[in-house]
């Protein structure tokens, strides 16, 4: 699903009036309808609403989802503030339309001064204050109206956009003044600042309402983010040749493990075998030998002269995916190992973890970084490779200048995942659940998106089916385990349930 930005929404709306055809205000009328019927859903006619409406157009849809609630035998106080004394038309027309009717309970029209209503527990607040025009942070009487609202016990379910909460980028909006709804029900697609972490406090529970802006123009419009969905990862999928032989499917070596951190070279090396690979090869310290023998017999080991650290690349002439990171450590010798590994790596790459804190450590080295590479940093790995960032739409801008300047793939990794790739593009996963917040999980991750590297799979390919296998190896274990005992292990366990649910 592309996920547009404001100025693109605003574009698409033109063009869906323009060539549906259909006039604005009818539009409107549609995503009212929309609003109304989900609101209609949720809340029963004996709640006491209170509508905030604003002078644009997401004040002209509150407006018209009060006549409509009200119409339906809902109690609706509506406040519509005209600060400025210009509302815009289709705004405008609403507030005809609505105090038409006579059922409405209250119609104040705020042009100065505002007395508060009380609101309730049991009230349910309309916020119709700003949506996707919002060009700037809430000041004055609005953010004493956003904090009076949020100070109070009762629920708010927010029209298109918190209100007071910017579309892309809230790095330097005030955080006190942006609505806290509970739920939000926005039109036709996500916005892109839905997507961050930080601001699910503001959204709450998010709905997305199919307003039917032009399929033609959605088509025609390039979108910079976009989320995975499901038949895209369908299409991405390489069967298996009746005739295969593991030669055919793929041969993956893993640097991974250091003393006392086998377990992320396990995690990683059953993760890749899950994922379908012909064969893997884990180069891993002496003393991880027996302990990776037995946990993984089908695996080769290609221990390190070293006992305890990685210290030596490896030869990578024969292989098709070279997975590094999982638990290796940071340390001099293996640093140095690694970057001379990076550099006489001929096959595509996945680097994680350790192989990310070494970079942090040693900024000079990204830029020789392979292109095509493709790194696997949490927030935090990412912030120490880049320097610290105020919020993670900072984060993903970052991280998407740093893509194409040394051409890699890199996935920022959260409950939406963000790959950003060299050509500016961003793809946001939106499979996993905080169940998988444990140890191990980015492990696991590693070696999937080893495996299918090894096995054919394009970078970008790679990167998005096994991110959404990931999250959904994790959903579909959080469906039969819960999420609260969820570990790293059960996302391993659960892959084929996760590939088999794709495949059929
Ligand atoms: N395709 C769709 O998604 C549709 C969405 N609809 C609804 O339309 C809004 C967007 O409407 P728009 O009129 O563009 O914008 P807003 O209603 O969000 O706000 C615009 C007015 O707000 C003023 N403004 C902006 N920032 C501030 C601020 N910080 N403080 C005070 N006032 C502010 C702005 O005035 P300026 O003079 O400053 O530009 C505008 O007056 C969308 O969210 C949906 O709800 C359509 O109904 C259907 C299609
Ligand atoms: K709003």
């Amino acid at each position: 699903m592309k996920i547009f930005t404001s100025a693109q929404i605003h574009e698409l709306d033109k063009y869906t009036i323009e060539h549906e055809p259909i006039e604005s205000i009818d539009l409107m009328e549609r995503a009212a309808k929309a609003i109304t019927h989900a609101i209609t859903e949720m809340w029963h006619n004996d709640t006491p609403m209170v509508v905030f409406a604003g002078p644009g157009n997401n004040g002209g849809d509150a407006l018209a989802v009060a006549r409509m609630l009200a119409e339906a035998g809902y109690s609706i106080s509506v406040y519509l503030f005209n600060i400025s004394g210009h509302l815009s038309e289709d705004c405008a027309t609403n507030k005809a339309r609505l105090t038409e009717i006579k059922k409405i309970k209250e119609f104040i029209e705020v042009t100065q001064e505002f007395d508060p209503p009380q609101l309730t527990s049991e009230t349910l607040v309309i916020d119709g204050l700003f949506g996707s025009g919002i060009n700037k942070p809430l000041a004055g009487g609005f953010s004493s109206l956003v904090k009076y609202i949020n100070a109070s016990p009762c629920k708010v379910v927010s029209i298109d956009v918190p209100s007071g909460l910017m579309t892309e980028d809230n790095t330097y909006n005030v955080r006190a003044n942006i609505i806290r709804a509970d739920v939000t029900l926005t039109l036709q697609q996500p916005k892109l600042s839905f997507l961050f972490a930080e601001n699910q406090m503001f959204t709450g529970w998010q709905k997305v309402l199919d307003i039917r802006i032009s399929s033609e123009g959605i088509e025609k419009t390039d979108a910079h983010y976009n989320i995975v969905e499901e038949r895209d990862v369908r299409c991405m999928l390489r069967g298996r040749n009746s005739f295969a032989h593991k030669g055919m499917m793929g041969n993956a070596l893993l640097i991974a493990g250091s003393y006392g951190m086998g377990g992320a070279a396990i995690l990683a090396t059953k993760a890749c075998l899950r994922a379908g690979v012909g064969k893997v090869t884990v180069h891993t310290p002496k003393s991880n030998n027996i302990i990776m023998q037995i946990s993984v017999p089908e695996a080769v080991i290609l221990p390190d002269s070293e006992e305890t650290i990685f210290s030596e690349p490896t030869d990578t002439e024969d292989y098709d995916a070279l997975g590094i990171g999982p638990g290796l450590g940071t340390s001099e010798t293996t640093a140095i190992a690694l970057i001379a590994q990076l550099r006489r790596t001929q096959c595509p790459i996945v680097a994680d973890a350790d192989a990310i804190n070494i970079l942090a450590n040693r900024r000079a080295w990204i830029q020789q970084l392979p292109k095509g590479i493709i790194l696997t940093p949490h927030p935090k790995e990412f912030d120490r490779l880049d320097g610290h960032s105020t919020d993670s739409g900072e984060r993903l801008a970052k991280a998407c200048k740093m893509a194409e300047r040394i051409g890699a793939y890199i996935i920022l990794k959260g409950r939406y995942s963000a790959l950003c790739m060299p050509d500016g593009h961003v793809a946001f996963n939106p499979t996993g659940n905080a169940g998988m917040a444990t140890a191990g999980s980015g492990d696991v991750l590693t070696g999937i998106i080893t495996a299918l590297l090894a096995r054919g799979y394009k970078q970008a390919e790679a990167c998005i089916v096994g991110m959404y296998l990931h999250g959904l190896a994790g959903d579909i274990a959080a469906e039969e385990l819960g999420m609260e005992s969820l570990t790293a292990g059960d996302l391993i366990t659960y892959l084929p349930k996760a590939f088999k649910r794709l495949n059929d």
